[in-house]
């Protein structure tokens, strides 16, 4: 029997038996046991602030109880907490595609562009003078944007901003190219391979932001020559708001490594306090200040859920759980209510961008029914799926929800 807007209840029979089936051979439904999260809450915003693991608070415990409250400044060396942007570094590495050394943690991913744009067209106006362009992704996420932006003013080059599949998106005055992996607003997965050879074939060194898809699929920064990458830790890396930042930088590169922000702690004798600036060698280089070490080992923590998981696995169950979140708008919401932004075949991250007029007023009545997707400006109704914590009986909830208030008149 069909209701008022062409449902089937078969339909749904099926959606049902297709998550059911669909759960019990999930070979990552286990690791959800290692995150705390409400009962009862469908959260499809983790490609904004992932889910809280749940050996980050022992964690935090210990490290206030012993190592700040007891052991104060010894810590620095007796909890190893100097050494931590790196320990961290190599912890994500594997999720990078990265051999150990190349990996560092600390400050903003706001920041580490910064960081990374400078010290790319330093080393390609070193290669090649005259270089006069940073090329921008132009759909970038908004903050690399301002930020190589500001690199631009202060190193005198010229800013364009390009669809970077365009053919012509760079050429011989291109000194760097600024690529977002995946879009955060339409969730289209770009080619970092090819962009990254065409990068290269122009001269041009390239600085990848994977804040939204490190953690959700395999990437292969060293097979693919990358430059330098960035991204955030509070993604699908669940590192917890505001968590610092990941600065990749290729081993051949780090020692021709001018960073513009060269704080005491990527000096080579840093405790030697000297006047003049003498950069570390390796991944060290990279470092600013101090270390952040509340949230680096609140980070630290975090990333003991990715142990025994294989990556190829977490994208496997990221294309099923958004196919699956597709097929269920198309068979229970009323066709034509929303647009969707996202690619349909497998260039696409974890996410789905439905459009809508009325978007923003969507978010809180999904919240209600317990719900937790976003709205970005103007129309789009963007939901996050973090593999490692969401299954795909929720999935079905979750359109069931959408069309049901998406259906109802909001006022
Ligand atoms: C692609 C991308 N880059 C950078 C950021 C943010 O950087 P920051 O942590 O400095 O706010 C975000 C999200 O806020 C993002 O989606
Ligand atoms: N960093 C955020 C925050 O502090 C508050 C709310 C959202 C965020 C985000 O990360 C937004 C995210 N980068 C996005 O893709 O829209």
């Amino acid at each position: 029997m069909a209701d008022l807007d062409g449902t089937t209840s078969s339909d749904l029979a099926a959606l049902t038996a297709r998550a059911r089936q669909a759960d019990a051979a999930d070979p990552l439904a286990a690791v959800r046991d290692r995150f705390t999260l409400p009962d009862g809450l469908v959260y499809l915003d983790g490609n904004s602030l992932g889910a809280l693991p749940t050996a980050v608070r022992p964690r935090i415990d210990a490290l206030l109880d012993q190592e700040w409250g007891r052991g104060l400044i010894s810590s620095w060396w007796d909890a190893d907490w100097w050494r931590a942007p790196q320990r961290v570094g190599d912890l994500i590495a594997p999720l990078l595609g990265a051999a150990e050394g190349q990996v560092v943690v600390g400050d903003s991913t706001s920041v580490n562009v910064f960081r990374a744009v400078v010290s790319a067209w330093r080393l390609a106006n070193a290669d090649d003078p005259g270089r006069t362009e940073i090329v921008v992704d132009d759909t970038t996420f908004p903050t690399d944007g301002y930020l190589a932006a500001s690199a631009a003013r202060l190193l005198g080059a010229s800013i364009r901003r390009r669809l970077l599949t365009e053919s012509d998106a760079f050429d011989a005055h291109t000194a760097v190219v600024l690529a977002n992996h995946v879009d955060y607003r339409t969730g289209r997965l770009w080619d970092l391979p090819e962009i990254t050879a065409r990068a290269h074939h122009a001269g041009a060194r390239v600085v990848w932001d994977l804040s939204h898809s490190a953690g959700a699929m395999p990437i292969d920064l060293d097979r693919h020559g990358v430059d330098l990458a960035v991204g955030c830790g509070y993604k699908f890396l669940n590192g917890g708001p505001g968590a610092p930042a990941y600065l990749y930088v290729r081993s051949e590169l780090q020692d021709r490594l001018e960073q513009p922000l060269p704080g005491w702690s990527s000096h080579a004798e840093p405790f030697a306090m000297e006047a003049e600036y003498r950069p570390a060698s390796g991944i060290v280089r990279a470092r600013g200040g101090t270390p952040e070490i509340l949230s680096l080992l609140a980070l630290e923590a975090a990333l003991t859920v990715w142990e025994g998981v294989e990556i190829t696995q977490v994208r496997a169950k990221s294309l099923a759980l958004t196919d699956f979140f597709l097929d269920c708008v198309d068979a229970l919401v009323e066709p034509g209510r929303f647009g969707c932004l996202t690619p349909r075949d497998d260039d696409r991250g974890s996410q789905v961008s439905l459009t809508a007029s009325d978007a923003a007023e969507l978010v809180p009545l999904l919240a209600r029914h317990q719900v937790v997707g976003d709205h970005r400006p103007p129309d789009v109704l963007r939901f996050g799926f973090a593999p490692l914590y969401v299954g795909f009986a929720e999935v079905l909830r979750a359109a069931q929800v959408l069309a049901e208030v998406s259906r109802r008149p909001h006022h």
